[in-house]
């Protein structure tokens, strides 16, 4: 059995390639990455250092990688051939991945492969339906050969020390959750995989809740000028903010999809200690990167507080959180540049912030959150 997984990067290899080799899948990982792709290929084995209150080291084995920039007819033999495709590049680049594995399952059709279950790894809700569609654009008939199923995955897997090669240092915790309806009868079989058949409070729970509390900590931990996660989260003016950001969260959570609120209490505790977790080495850099992906209209912020105001609910920590994002400033951050610049451009332009307000965020002037945003973009 082989697995394609495209994103050789922390998640890649420090969890979803960790379970599927577990579950007995020989691995290629396909990257852009060259001295990534240089590294799978020369070195036999990596180590997994899970960190936390039960520490282990895992040893992968059974890996190769195609350099999917460089190596077209590699990977398309690979798509062809694998028994399962799996993704986690980010959720903006689906669309680049797309046009290649359309053309790589239309060969597989053609000679005429088995149909390849295709799950992405994102943090984004309903990210396989996204790449379907995508793949949909130039191969229609898709179906035909493979089987698209969202999943909901959790494991913080911080950026990895410079000199560290391929090894990888996660915690302990993970979750993998991923829709069974559309296999049918014929459900992949990966141990560690939790298999619903309705996807969406999984997913909906997790990006509101995990990926809502951990942005707003590295946020608020920014504005604070503290730079490690763990540490952003001791000092009592973040975490509280934090706890305010994570109790509006649950108040939807608990309303939209009937969680009983001290289980949706006792996940939110679960998670500030996993955030906690001194042996992590994660920075406010890295949870708080790609500003504009996070302050987008389906996302962890926007999300939850959008809903809160039509359904005429407080949602005014989740707009403190944005405020905080205005000031994510950090050089290396290209889209932390460019909403510094589209902010700057608006500066004292009521017309320019109301137009960016939407531009950014996709409230429009009509929605019940526009004034309160309207009001933290025109105070920068
Ligand atoms: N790191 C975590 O804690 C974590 C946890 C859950 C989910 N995720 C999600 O997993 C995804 C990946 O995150 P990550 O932290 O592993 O990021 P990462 O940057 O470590 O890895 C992404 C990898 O994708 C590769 N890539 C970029 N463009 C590509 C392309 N066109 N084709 C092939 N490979 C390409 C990059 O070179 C990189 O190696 C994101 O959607 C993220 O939200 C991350
Ligand atoms: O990957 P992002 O940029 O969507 O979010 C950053 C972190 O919050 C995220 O990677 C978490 O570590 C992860 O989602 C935990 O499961």
């Amino acid at each position: 059995m082989k697995a394609l997984h495209f994103g050789a990067g922390n998640i890649g290899r420090g969890f979803v390639g960790v379970l599927l080799n577990e579950a007995g899948y020989e691995l290629v990982f396909a990257d852009v990455a060259a001295p990534l792709i240089d590294a799978l290929n020369a070195q036999e084995t990596y180590t997994v250092h899970e960190v936390g209150a039960q520490p282990r080291d895992i040893e992968i084995t059974g890996f190769s990688g195609v350099n999917s920039a460089e190596d077209t007819d590699g990977l398309l033999e690979q798509i062809k051939t694998a028994d399962v495709i799996t993704t986690a590049v980010g959720p903006t680049v689906l669309k680049i991945i797309a046009p290649t594995l359309a053309e790589g399952l239309k060969a597989r059709a053609e000679v005429g492969g088995s149909k390849v279950a295709v799950m992405a790894c994102e943090n984004a809700i309903n990210a396989t339906d996204g790449l379907a569609e995508s793949i949909r654009e130039t191969y229609p008939e898709v179906d035909g050969i493979a089987v698209f199923a969202n999943t909901a995955v959790d494991r913080i897997v911080p950026n990895q020390a410079p000199g560290q090669g391929l090894d990888v240092t996660v915690e302990n915790y993970y979750e993998w959750a991923v829709e069974s309806t559309p296999f049918g009868d014929d459900v992949p079989e990966i141990p560690g995989v939790t298999w619903v058949e309705d996807l969406a409070p999984y997913i909906t729970r997790k990006l509101f809740t995990v990926n809502t509390g951990h942005a707003a900590t590295a946020y608020f931990g920014y504005q604070a000028g503290i730079s490690k996660i763990s540490d952003a989260l001791e000092n009592s003016e973040v975490h509280a903010k934090v706890e305010a950001v994570l109790g509006e969260t649950k108040a939807l959570l608990v309303e939209k999809f009937g969680f009983e609120p001290e289980v949706q209490q006792a996940y939110v505790d679960k998670i500030l200690t996993r955030f906690a977790n001194p042996h992590l080495p994660d920075t406010v850099d890295r949870v708080g990167r790609a500003p504009l992906r996070k302050l987008s209209r389906n996302e962890r912020f926007i999300g939850p507080a959008a809903e809160l105001a039509e359904r005429g609910m407080d949602a005014s920590a989740l707009v403190s959180a944005v405020a905080a994002i205005l000031g994510f400033d950090v050089a290396e951050d290209a889209e932390a540049q460019e909403l510094q610049s589209k902010l700057a451009a608006a500066k004292d332009d009521r017309a320019a912030t109301d137009a960016l307000v939407t531009e950014l965020t996709g409230i429009d002037p009509a929605h019940p959150l526009f004034g309160s945003l309207n009001e933290v973009f025109g105070a920068r």
